[in-house]
């Protein structure tokens, strides 16, 4: 930020204070430092930007949601149309990342507020085309990097025009959800425990949103929050998408790609699922057969150590604070450098090496340092990303799928042979990753 100090750490005694001390090292509140832009408006005023008791207000509705098991039979539609694609693309080398945006982009409609997106059966669908141009809108750089564009030149130029028109047509549209799952629900009366295992996020939210409005929300020593307007609801809705879609597609390249690199690894998930869910084509694995899966989180965890999809997690710290022989001044800007925390040598040995077995439950009886705090994709501490284990289960289960289904291999004269090529600040991705399919079950 122009005219702020501004730090990176990458040491974990100093990122443990970061993510722990939340009061001292507060979210960066654009929503309010940038109130026109487009960006931050998408999400507007929801749990990832607010700090203190605003944010604990947003915790109490969301939490609930959150706090529940995610039966596999969840996501078997989309999984399953994800693999027909693959299947029905495989003729030629595809293109990774188009097709796992579209697939995650399916299973978190259907999870979230059990919307069909039909990114992968129909990508013309007009809802889908509008979430995606908002999507570029938003991250779009030059309006990052000048914000204040937005304020002079929105009338001037047509697409961010159009853009900004999208955005109002797109709140409307999950208002519009929002109020006709909210009549079921007061149709419905109270959930019961299969009820809520198998309903969607914005169920589970309405559900605690509507008894806050009754009986309020507190923190843990008794203090009245402020309670979440149903704008902020809507908006909690959306924050689900935009941090959830491109991180885990993104979070799906790197470990295609980790696994194209490394056949061996590739082979040894593909026994491993076999011997669990047999080898019949259309087998999908059981809630307890992903259970028995749980050793494919090792692949999952080191492809998140190598690859981190967020480069950074950032604070702004409120009082001065001290770390090591350094005092960072009160308003600068602190950055836990997550990739360079999980490439230090120290507590990852040979860290440009992908090796699954540092997540092995022995690792640590096998030398291997497992310092806490330095393993942090999801971030820690209370603002660690709410949909981690939803995140780490999704990636189980696509690449048992994957296994199952294909092997899959880099054409050659791919540059990913050589130096694999990322995008390098924000969220990290593969840059025009593409892989041969091949099918198993031809
Ligand atoms: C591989 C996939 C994912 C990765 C690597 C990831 C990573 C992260 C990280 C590093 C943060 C902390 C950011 C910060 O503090 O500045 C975060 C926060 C968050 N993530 Fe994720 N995420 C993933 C998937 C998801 C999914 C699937 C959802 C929702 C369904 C989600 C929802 C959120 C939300 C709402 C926050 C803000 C939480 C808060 O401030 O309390 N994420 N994520």
């Amino acid at each position: 930020m122009f005219g702020t100090w501004a730090y990176k750490i990458s040491k974990a005694e100093y990122a443990r204070k970061l993510f722990m001390q939340t009061d001292l090292f507060q979210k960066v509140d654009i929503v309010r430092m940038m109130p026109h832009n487009l960006g931050p408006r998408v999400s507007g005023l929801s749990l990832s930007f607010e700090n203190g008791d605003s944010y604990r207000g947003h915790r109490a509705v969301v939490n609930p949601a959150f706090r529940r098991s995610w039966p596999s039979h969840l996501f078997q539609t989309p999984m399953m149309e994800l693999m027909d694609v693959l299947e029905r693309e495989s003729a030629k080398p595809v293109d990774v990342l188009l097709w796992f945006r579209r697939g995650t982009l399916d299973v978190l409609g259907h999870i979230i507020m059990s919307f069909d997106f039909r990114a992968l059966r129909d990508p013309n669908n007009k809802k889908r085309a509008m979430y995606d141009s908002l999507l570029e809108a938003m991250l779009h750089p030059l309006y990052n990097m000048f914000p204040w564009l937005d304020l002079k030149l929105v009338w001037c130029g047509r697409k961010r025009a159009q853009s900004f028109a999208n955005l109002k047509k797109f709140h409307r549209f999950i208002e519009k959800t929002i109020e006709e799952k909210r009549l079921k629900l007061l149709a419905t009366g109270t959930l019961g425990e299969t009820e809520r295992d198998n309903s969607d996020l914005l169920t589970l939210m309405i559900e605690a949103h509507e008894h806050t409005k009754v009986h309020g929300a507190y923190d843990e020593k008794g203090k009245l929050l402020p309670s979440m307007t149903t704008e902020e609801l809507r908006n909690n809705t959306i924050i689900f998408f935009v941090a959830g879609h491109d991180a885990t597609a993104y979070g799906m390249n790197h470990m295609l790609m980790e696994l194209a690199l490394n056949p061996d690894v590739q082979q040894w998930a593909r026994d491993k699922v076999i011997s669990v869910i047999g080898d019949a084509p259309d087998a999908f694995p059981t809630d307890e057969q992903l259970a028995e899966l749980s050793d494919l989180d090792m692949i999952v965890k080191e492809s998140l150590r190598k690859n981190s999809v967020v480069s950074d997690v950032r604070r702004v710290l409120t009082e001065p604070v001290t770390l090591g022989k350094y005092t960072l001044p009160k308003g600068s800007w602190v950055m836990v450098d997550l990739w360079a925390m999980q490439h230090n040598p120290e507590y990852y040995p040979n860290p440009d090496k992908f090796i699954p077995e540092r997540f092995a439950s022995s690792a640590r009886e096998n030398g291997h340092p497992n310092v806490p705090f330095t393993w942090a994709p999801f971030s820690e501490g209370s603002r660690k990303c709410i949909g981690h284990k939803f995140a780490l289960l999704t990636q189980r289960i696509m690449l048992a799928h994957l296994v199952h289904r294909f092997v899959w291999r880099l054409p050659a004269g791919s540059p990913f042979l050589t130096k694999p090529r990322t995008s390098t600040s924000g969220l990290i991705s593969p840059i025009g990753l593409e892989l041969e399919f091949e099918s198993r079950h031809k």
